[in-house]
């Protein structure tokens, strides 16, 4: 038996627009094994960025449990989640959002800057990280001297430089020609595989989902069976 990472029960998220309530979540009921590497698709509106959210500590549930690694994550206040995040997520955009004036070295830094450790150990683990995603040679380049595959490569040693257990992405290869994207799908399965990371992924894209263990369809808020 898998141990499990991510335990979603009745899970749900409402907003107030105006005078009226939208429910982007409902009721969603999920299991995701340590390890394991998800897609998740569905339509435009379907609530993907929503679950990805909740799942990683940047917004919270209104109703419903969600344990991840064990701890109950919905009951944490805003400073908790902050810090919860900060250890054990790493989050992964279309868009890279790398800061355009450092360089892939100093983008990867960032998340550490905040952690309490000696410079050597900060350098190294951002080498490593960098290493592991194949772009030792180009620490000192800035985004815009990297081609877009490579910005997501920095983007995910950025995610992955504090050491999380869980990344999620949203759309990872949305903005990708065919061969960066398969790149960055073959790191992502190297992640999960060789170092246990779970992995939460949105795409549009069946062909990205193919690289994952598991694929779930959403619409309206709930997972659909396919
Ligand atoms: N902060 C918010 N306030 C109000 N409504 C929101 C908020 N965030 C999301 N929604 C609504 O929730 C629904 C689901 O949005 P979500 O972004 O999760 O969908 P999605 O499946 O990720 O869509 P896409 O594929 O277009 O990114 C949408 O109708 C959206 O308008």
């Amino acid at each position: 038996m898998k141990e499990i990472m991510i335990e979603c029960r009745a899970l749900s998220k409402s907003y107030r627009k105006g005078t009226t309530i939208v429910t982007p979540l409902e009721k969603l009921d999920l299991e995701v094994a340590r390890g394991e590497f998800l897609a998740l698709m569905g339509p435009s509106g379907s609530g993907k960025t929503t679950l990805l959210n909740l799942l990683s500590g940047i917004d919270s549930p209104t109703e419903g449990s969600l344990v991840i690694g064990g701890r109950e994550i919905a009951k944490l206040n805003r400073r908790e989640l902050t810090k919860w995040r900060a250890n054990h997520v790493g989050y992964i955009f279309q868009l890279y959002h790398l800061v355009p004036v450092l360089s892939a070295f100093e983008n990867v830094e960032l998340p550490l800057l905040l952690a309490p450790m000696s410079k050597k150990e900060r350098r190294e683990r951002v080498e490593s990280a960098l290493t592991l995603v194949g772009l030792a040679d180009r620490m000192h380049h800035t985004p815009s001297e990297l081609s877009g595959g490579q910005e997501q490569r920095v983007a995910i040693a950025r995610a992955l430089v504090a050491n999380p257990e869980l990344l999620v992405a949203d759309e990872p290869t949305g903005d990708l020609d065919r061969e960066s994207a398969t790149r960055i799908l073959d790191l992502l399965r190297q992640l999960s595989r060789d170092h246990g990371k779970t992995i939460v992924m949105v795409t549009h894209d069946p062909k990205a989902a193919e690289a994952a263990d598991r694929t779930l369809h959403l619409e309206k808020g709930q997972l659909i069976l396919s």
